[in-house]
């Protein structure tokens, strides 16, 4: 498989490449040259599968020869170490958990999976690689826990300091060793920004092998396909057409899931459920793809004016908006109306969401309305315990609260402030040795 630029088709690099480089040096975001079809047969008999082969078999044409199969089965065994159960929430609303991993977000997966195809591609290589990430609460926490001790790894990880969850924090500043964190002064995208021109830098490229382990890496994207496979392998035998409404921020998660339709899951349509960063469910309304400056909301996972991935989701129909809106409906929330959908749920349904899951759940239901018919199953990305300082007062005795977490509380944050400014950056990763 080959990978092309989506500023510049011509520009084309193997999967290799495309993981060790992040982004194209055009800025663009790489996309494979084809999209496999699975056979029939496999889509047909998915729940007689184990979730390991699974996963191993949707991945593999993404990877062609340049992982060897065994290496790859491991790397998927490490990837897939934790349950995703489909819980039943009412009838015909399901969510999908997918918060059981180490650092209880959807993120775990496609970090896992990165820092496992990383490892092996820097095994025979004396250069060390920096992985430069961007996050607005629940990346930075998944990347430092899956690239912890990695060798011939270090990673800095961009934080909007002050809008990201005491949790969230926690868990990307206290690890140290291979992890550093930059606390900056501005929003995700300015350190999503700040990111991209780092990798456009000649004197930093110089000085760095660099790379990023957010969506825009294929091995990072590619990966979140795996959530899709595993909900429609437990839920076959449903005789209705099945929705998937996702929480969505950075876009990289639907857009895995619009993949794995494209290669032959049949997923009737899906929801993109944001809170009031609406950059995307305005763009469906009238066609104009405008951010605004973005707003600091309770989900703040998905606080993100700028989704990078929304390039993959047109290439997938071809530019057309027409492909594009029979297969997507979009739809934005406000705290108030996703503080309100976590408490009705809990009372009617004693099932506690968190804001991310709840803005999901939101969008499933307002789409449900016009399409009773079908049933609908919203991801739930994210542990309630990591949004302990933001849920409802009177529910925050009901989170439980893992083990887990319980250590990290007492961990010492280290983190250096920095000017929401490249440059700042820039000084910063030139003064320090060689990462
Ligand atoms: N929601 C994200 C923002 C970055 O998204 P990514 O999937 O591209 O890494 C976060 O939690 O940091």
């Amino acid at each position: 498989m080959q990978y092309y630029s989506l500023q510049n088709p011509q520009h084309r690099v193997s999967f290799r490449e495309a993981v060790i480089q992040g982004l194209a040096p055009d800025k663009g975001l790489y996309f494979p040259m084809q999209l496999p079809r699975l056979e029939k047969d496999f889509i047909e008999r998915l729940e007689e599968y184990d979730p390991l082969y699974i996963g191993r078999h949707v991945i593999a044409p993404f990877i062609g020869d340049e992982i060897p199969e065994h290496q790859l089965k491991q790397i998927v065994s490490e990837t897939l170490s934790f349950p995703f159960p489909l819980r039943e929430v009412e009838p015909n609303v399901y969510a999908l958990e997918l918060f059981h991993g180490p650092t209880l977000a959807f993120k775990d997966v496609g970090a896992r999976f990165m820092a496992g195809c990383l490892g092996y591609f820097r095994k025979h290589d004396p250069r060390p690689v920096t992985v430069l990430v961007a996050t607005s609460g629940d990346t930075g926490g998944a990347v430092a826990n899956g690239f912890y001790n990695v060798p011939g790894v270090n990673v800095v990880i961009l934080y909007p300091s002050g809008k990201v969850s005491a949790l969230q924090e926690k868990q990307l500043t206290t690890l140290g060793g291979n992890i550093t964190a930059l606390e900056i002064q501005g929003t995700f995208d300015d350190c999503q920004r700040m990111v991209k021109t780092a990798f456009l830098d000649q004197e930093l490229q110089e000085q760095y092998l660099l790379t990023s382990a957010n969506s825009i890496n294929v091995a990072r994207w590619l990966p979140q396909m795996f959530y899709y496979f595993l909900a429609y392998r437990k839920i076959k035998q449903w005789k209705k057409d099945v929705v998937f409404a996702v929480p969505s921020g950075n876009f990289g998660n639907i857009c895995a899931g619009m993949l794995a339709a494209q290669m032959g899951l049949p997923i009737a349509h899906f929801v993109a459920a944001t809170n009031v960063n609406d950059t995307v469910p305005r763009f469906l309304q009238n066609g104009q793809y405008a951010p605004n400056a973005a707003v600091p909301t309770l989900s703040n996972a998905m606080d993100v004016a700028d989704p990078s991935n929304f390039v993959r989701i047109l290439q997938l129909f071809s530019k057309s908006e027409t492909a594009l809106k029979a297969k997507l409906s979009s739809y934005s929330f406000t705290d108030n109306e996703t503080v309100s959908a976590i408490e009705s749920v809990f009372a009617e349904h004693h099932y506690l969401m968190e804001p991310h899951g709840a803005v999901g759940y939101l969008g499933l239901k307002q789409y449900l309305q016009q399409s009773p018919n079908n049933v609908g199953i919203f991801l739930e990305t994210a542990h309630p315990v990591k949004f302990d300082d933001t849920m409802p007062e009177q529910l925050r005795s009901e989170i439980h609260v893992p083990e887990k977490v319980k250590q990290l509380y007492n961990r010492e944050k280290q983190s250096v402030l920095l000017p929401n400014d490249y440059e700042a950056l820039k000084s910063w990763m030139m003064a320090v040795p060689a990462r």
